[in-house]
């Protein structure tokens, strides 16, 4: 019989050999063997324990891009193992500025879904130290394994994969950094980097908070938006491509640009800023649009210039511009600018119409079109009826409700005296939000609120006396037509009467000619007769 200390003692040596086993396996232990223990030791686990496995490699195939579902359970699980795994890698995750601790490789968390327990590693197979890879995916083959008891299943497969798909995808999108993408011509489209859309980072301020408009009207927007960003299973029931038009219409300065970044802003997207100016035909508007990614805002600006369907702005300044560069160009160069202009502007209202809402608008989905326009009774009613162009926001000019909010943004005040006289003159006065704004931002710290309230005042005043004459001399340039008009009529009503007069003076002369003439036969046939007779 073994005493106490002979038990301690016993105890002691076995716990430094296992300490000293665990050293040597640690330092002195082929790192690439290591991995193989672990895999033969969980294959032994297997055999005795009715757990089911399953595994999710870094690169699928042939594919050279990282498996979406790898990156969106490396995302779930950083957010879920940070606090569990005891040894963990930071790095900073593409397109995003923080910090991102994930487990390193065979490291085992656990995780619980509906009261089921499930365990997650990290594993990463040897590379084959014999011979050089120039794939990164050759020589490191990691994947994540999760295992769980066979009776779950079900569940596990049909559910719980789904939910950290979706939970590692959304963490992705929030954690990104958004962009702003503008289309490249079509040159640029070709070699070893497609490069259909550029991008840089998109850095826009405007919110729905510091947008100035009616604030029932701007409640209804925002509630619009986030029903769409979340009606992915609505849009499934019924049958409809995950994807909403809106219209933005109205004078310039009132804000549609800048609620395009609002909508960024909030919904977490990219933008696309498309210029279909750019874009040489049909085939090239629908490959840009399968090369937009899901979460996205894709805008077309100006819609009314750049189609062929209308096109004033673009058209107008195109015959200046041409008008000044006159002389200076040769024919041929006009020739060739010409062709090429033409040969540019190949993308048809059908065309549009199938980007729009053709079956390839419906590939990835989560999409969010957006056009505006200055003239919205120019565009063809095709284009923007309901279906297509969902939901059309009319932003106008500058009302009471819409200084107010201005007003709390630039100046931080809610009331003041000169608020009613502001409201009264907004009544009678067209000014954009953005001439309001421009004048309630102080441009030095000496301009306090009663000061820009009252430059507001001026420039309202201002704006009221510039659209009187313009009125009068839209009148008097009116009134000047409309009397060149009755005047050019006159003169013709007199022209016609001229000469009519003269023809009918020429008519009754030929015609007493004629009888004078023909009297004059009557005569000679009279006396030639009696002549005759009396021979
Ligand atoms: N409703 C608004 N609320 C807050 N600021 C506004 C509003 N409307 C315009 N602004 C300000 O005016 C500036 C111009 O607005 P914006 O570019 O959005 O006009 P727009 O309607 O897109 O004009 P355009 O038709 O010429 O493109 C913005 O920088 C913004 O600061
Ligand atoms: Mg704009």
């Amino acid at each position: 019989m073994m005493n106490m200390g002979e038990m301690w003692g016993s105890l002691g040596s076995a716990m430094a050999a296992i300490m000293f086993i665990y050293t040597m396996y640690q330092n002195y232990f082929p790192y690439e063997l290591r991995g193989q223990i672990r895999r033969y030791t969980q294959k032994f686990k297997r055999y005795f324990y009715p757990y089911i496995h399953i595994s999710f490699s870094e690169y699928q195939g042939d594919s050279f891009q990282r498996s979406k579902a790898y990156m969106a359970i490396e995302r779930y699980l950083d957010k879920n193992s940070s606090n569990q795994a005891r040894r963990l890698k930071a790095s900073v995750a593409q397109d995003s500025e923080s910090i991102v601790l994930s487990m390193q490789d065979h490291e085992e968390v656990t995780d619980e879904f509906q009261g089921i327990k499930l365990w997650w590693a990290s594993n990463q197979d040897m590379p084959n130290r014999q011979s050089i890879s120039f794939y990164p995916r050759e020589d490191e083959k990691r994947y994540f394994t999760v295992s769980f008891h066979k009776k779950h299943r079900e569940v596990i497969t049909k559910t719980y994969l789904k939910h950290v798909l979706d939970q590692g995808k959304e963490i992705t999108v929030k954690e990104r950094r958004r962009k702003l993408y503008t289309n490249n011509k079509s040159e640029s489209w070709v070699g070893y980097r497609r490069t259909m859309w550029s991008h840089i980072t998109f850095e826009h301020p405007a919110t729905f908070d510091t947008l100035a408009m009616e604030p029932k009207k701007k409640q209804e927007i925002v509630d619009d938006l986030i029903n769409f960003s979340k009606a992915k299973d609505y849009y499934a029931k019924v049958g409809k491509a995950w994807k909403r038009g809106y219209l933005l219409y109205g004078p310039p300065g009132t804000g549609k640009s800048t609620m395009i970044a609002a909508m960024a802003n909030l919904l977490n997207y990219d933008v696309y800023d498309l210029e279909l100016t750019s874009v040489k035909d049909n085939t090239e508007l629908r490959k840009l649009l399968i090369d937009t990614s899901s979460k996205s805002i894709i805008v077309i600006e100006d819609i009314d210039c750049s189609l062929d369907l209308t096109g004033q702005r673009e058209k107008k300044k195109e015959k200046s511009d041409e008008k000044e560069k006159d002389d200076k160009e040769s024919i041929e160069e006009k020739m060739k600018k010409r062709m090429e202009d033409k040969k540019s502007s190949e993308v048809t209202l059908s065309g549009l119409l199938n980007f729009i809402d053709g079956l390839w608008s419906a590939c990835g989905g989560e999409r969010i079109i957006v056009f505006t326009t200055n003239y919205v009774e120019k565009l063809d009613p095709a284009l923007i009826r309901r279906g297509r162009m969902d939901k059309h926001i009319e932003l106008s000019y500058c009302g009471f409700e819409a200084f107010k909010e201005l007003a709390k943004i630039y100046l931080n005040i809610e009331s003041h005296d000169l608020f009613g006289t502001v409201g009264k003159m907004l009544e009678e006065t067209k000014i954009t939000p953005a001439d309001v704004a421009e004048n309630m931002m102080p441009k030095s710290p000496r301009e306090d609120a009663e000061y820009c309230l009252d430059r507001l005042v001026k420039a309202i005043e201002k704006a009221k006396e510039d659209a009187r004459l313009k009125a009068e001399e839209e009148a008097k340039a009116k009134k000047e037509e409309e009397e060149a008009k009755a005047k050019k009529e006159e003169e013709e009503e007199e022209e016609k009467r001229l000469k009519a007069e003269k023809e009918k003076l020429e008519s009754t002369g030929d015609n007493e000619a004629k009888s004078t003439d023909e009297n004059k036969t009557e005569e000679a046939k009279e006396n030639g007769s009696s002549g005759h007779g009396g021979i």
